[in-house]
């Protein structure tokens, strides 16, 4: 499986993307925003997360206009893969690859502690290695992960399955607790928890690992 991993301006997990997708198997790619094109073969573009432009307007909204992006909305309409982790996941609603938008924690406060997350679904080749239900604990780390969508969005997400993740414990005030989201043909998620930051026991835990297996594995033969 051939993953590419984004590095923006303000990018800070990147490289921690890239250890965690290498040790399932992958091979990665770092590609810089100004690229026009990924690698080719790229099966999975990574979007990782940190701080792209400082944040600034909105958290992801400068990134969403980066070179690389067009090229990143064109492998998501072939049906290519996309994982967006946190700043990634912002970036991800603010391209509409994902509905819904990444508000102001409702804290208000910057969250960095591990948070306990309910897996809505196995069914995507992200949660495949879950099971429906399952209890994991991953590290959150942000200002902006306070999730909303309409109403209608929210019952069409929840309905359709889309809720990869919620939060036992809600930290940040999104809507229906929701923690990550796939997109309709479940190419395509974001998450604000970091399974990247949960990969190796020295992290303290790791059920992170789930999700960079889980995607090897189905993208073995790709
Ligand atoms: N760890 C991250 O990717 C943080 C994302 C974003 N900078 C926020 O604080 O909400």
């Amino acid at each position: 499986m051939r993953a590419a991993v984004l590095v923006f301006p303000g990018s800070n997990c990147d490289r921690d993307v890239a250890v965690a997708l290498r040790a399932a198997g992958a091979q990665v790619e770092m590609v810089w925003h100004k690229e026009t094109e990924l690698p080719g073969g790229t099966d999975l573009v990574a979007l990782p997360g940190g701080f792209s432009y400082g944040d600034y307007l909105r958290c992801g909204a400068i990134a969403a206009q980066s070179p690389i992006c067009g090229a990143v909305a064109r492998h998501a309409e072939r049906g290519g893969y996309a994982l967006g982790i946190c700043n990634g996941f912002q970036v991800l609603t603010e391209m509409r690859l994902l509905p819904g938008a990444l508000m102001r924690n409702a804290g208000i406060t910057f969250l960095c502690r591990t948070e306990v997350l309910i897996v809505g679904t196995a069914e995507s080749d992200f949660t495949s290695g879950y099971s429906a239900g399952q209890e994991i604990a991953l590290p959150v780390a942000h200002h902006d992960g306070n999730y909303a969508a309409s109403e209608a969005e929210l019952d069409r997400l929840e309905g359709e399955g889309r809720v990869a993740f919620t939060y036992a414990e809600n930290p940040n005030g999104s809507a229906r607790d929701i923690a990550g989201v796939l997109s309709e043909n479940r190419r395509v998620l974001g998450l604000m928890p970091h399974p990247e930051r949960a990969v190796d026991t020295a992290h303290g835990g790791t059920d992170g690992q789930a999700v960079f297996r889980s995607l090897v594995g189905a993208l073995a033969d790709a």
